[in-house]
C-alpha cells in the first residue's frame, strides 16, 4: 500500500478548509501505486484524490505536470487536473510534502487488459500525442537513457542479490540498446511515459481516465508506445506475450499517428530500453525499500523476461 507519509486528520481538515470543497467525511489510504502517498477523500462535496508527493517527485516539476494535466483537460481528455484552491493555487504543502487535491475520475484499472480494452488505450494515447501538438512547456526524462548507466551503476553488483546473473544480464542489455539507440532521428514530444495498466482507468471498452503524470516528460513520441506495450502486452511475470493485445495498442495508437518504417524496425529497441528502464527502477527500490513503507515492492524480473522477448524479436528480424 502506498502510504508513505501520514496525514492526521486535523491537518487535512485545516488542508480543506483553503478549498471550496465542503466538509471532510473520511480519507482513506489507497492501496495501489508505489511513488506517492494517495488518499481517496470524501466531502460533503464530492470525492477527491489528495497526493502527497514522495522522493521520484521533485517539487520543482510539478508545475510542468500541473501545466500539462490543465491542458489536455483543455482539449477534453479523461485527465485529473488538480482542483485550485480559493487562491487559485494548485500546488501546496501538507505535512512537509507538496500536495495536490485531484480530480477524481470513475473507472477501475485492469489486470488483464483484453484486445478491444487496448485498442481503446492504444488511441487514448494517440490522442493524448495530438493534444500535446500545441504545449510548449518542457521537461527532460530524468528516467531517459541517459540516466540508466548511472543507476546501473549504483545499483552495482547488489542486483545479484535479487537473482544471480542479474549484473552481468543487464550489462550487456544495456549495453546493446546504448549502441542501437537512434534518439536524434525520431519525433519528441511531451509524453506520459509510466502508461502502464494502472494507469488507464476503463468503463467496460473506453477509457475514462489517464492518471498519474508524474514521469510525464519531453522525449521520443513512440517511446511512449513501447512503454505501453511492455506493460500491456504481457501478463504479470512478464512470462507470457500476448500478440493481439499488442497490435491492439498499435492498431488503437495508428488512428492517430501511423508509424514510420522507421518507427516500426526500431520498436523493439525502444521497448528493450523501456524494459532496462523498469528493471532498473525496480531493482533500485527493492534495493532501498524504506522499512517503514506500507508498499508492494514490484519485481524487476518481470521485466527481464519482457526484455528477452523483444530481443529475441531484434534477433529474428535480423536473420
Ligand atoms: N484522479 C484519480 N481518480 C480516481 N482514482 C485515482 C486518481 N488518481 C489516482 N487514483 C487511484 O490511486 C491509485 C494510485 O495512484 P497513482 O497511480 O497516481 O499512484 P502512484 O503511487 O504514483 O503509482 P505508480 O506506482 O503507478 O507510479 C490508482 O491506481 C487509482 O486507483
Ligand atoms: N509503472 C512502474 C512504476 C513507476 O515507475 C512499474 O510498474 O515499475
Amino acid at each position: 500500500m502506498a502510504v508513505y507519509t501520514h496525514v492526521s486528520a486535523e491537518a487535512l481538515a485545516a488542508f480543506l478548509a483553503r478549498y471550496d470543497v465542503g466538509e471532510l467525511i473520511s480519507a482513506k489510504g489507497i492501496a495501489e501505486g508505489v511513488e506517492n502517498s494517495n488518499y481517496l477523500v470524501d466531502t460533503t462535496l464530492g470525492r477527491f484524490i489528495l497526493t502527497l508527493y514522495e522522493k521520484r517527485v521533485a517539487a520543482d516539476d510539478l508545475p510542468f505536470f500541473m501545466a500539462l494535466l490543465d491542458h489536455l483537460d483543455a482539449k477534453g481528455l479523461p485527465v485529473p487536473p488538480a482542483i485550485k484552491d480559493r487562491e487559485g493555487r494548485e500546488i501546496q504543502e501538507l505535512e512537509g510534502r507538496p500536495a495536490c487535491l485531484i480530480k477524481f475520475l470513475p473507472g477501475v484499472s485492469l489486470s488483464h487488459p483484453t484486445p478491444a480494452q487496448a485498442l481503446a488505450a492504444g488511441d487514448a494515447m494517440g490522442a493524448m500525442h495530438r493534444a500535446v501538438a500545441d504545449f510548449t512547456p518542457t521537461r527532460p526524462n530524468t528516467m531517459g537513457i541517459d540516466t540508466w548507466r548511472p543507476l546501473f551503476e549504483r545499483c552495482g553488483r547488489s542486483l545479484d542479490d535479487i537473482a544471480a546473473g542479474l549484473h552481468d544480464d543487464l550489462a550487456s542489455a544495456l549495453e546493446a540498446v546504448e549502441a542501437n539507440w537512434c534518439g536524434a532521428d525520431f519525433d519528441r514530444s511531451a509524453i506520459h511515459a509510466d502508461l502502464f495498466p494502472d494507469n488507464v482507468l476503463m468503463r467496460s471498452d473506453q477509457v475514462s481516465g489517464l492518471i498519474d503524470f508524474y514521469f510525464a516528460c519531453t522525449d521520443i513520441r513512440v517511446y511512449d508506445l513501447a512503454v505501453m506495450h511492455t506493460a500491456w502486452s504481457f501478463d504479470a511475470k512478464g512470462e507470457n506475450f500476448d500478440a493481439k493485445v499488442g497490435e491492439a495498442l498499435i492498431a488503437g495508437y495508428e488512428r492517430h499517428f501511423p508509424l514510420s518504417a522507421f518507427e516500426r524496425a526500431q520498436f523493439n529497441t525502444l521497448a528493450s530500453g523501456a524494459c532496462i528502464r523498469f528493471a532498473l527502477s525496480r531493482a533500485w527500490d527493492w534495493l532501498n525499500k524504506p522499512a517503514d513503507a506500507l508498499v508492494v515492492r514490484k519485481d524487476p524480473l518481470a521485466y527481464m523476461r519482457r526484455l528477452k522477448h523483444y530481443d529475441a524479436e531484434l534477433v529474428k528480424r535480423s536473420v
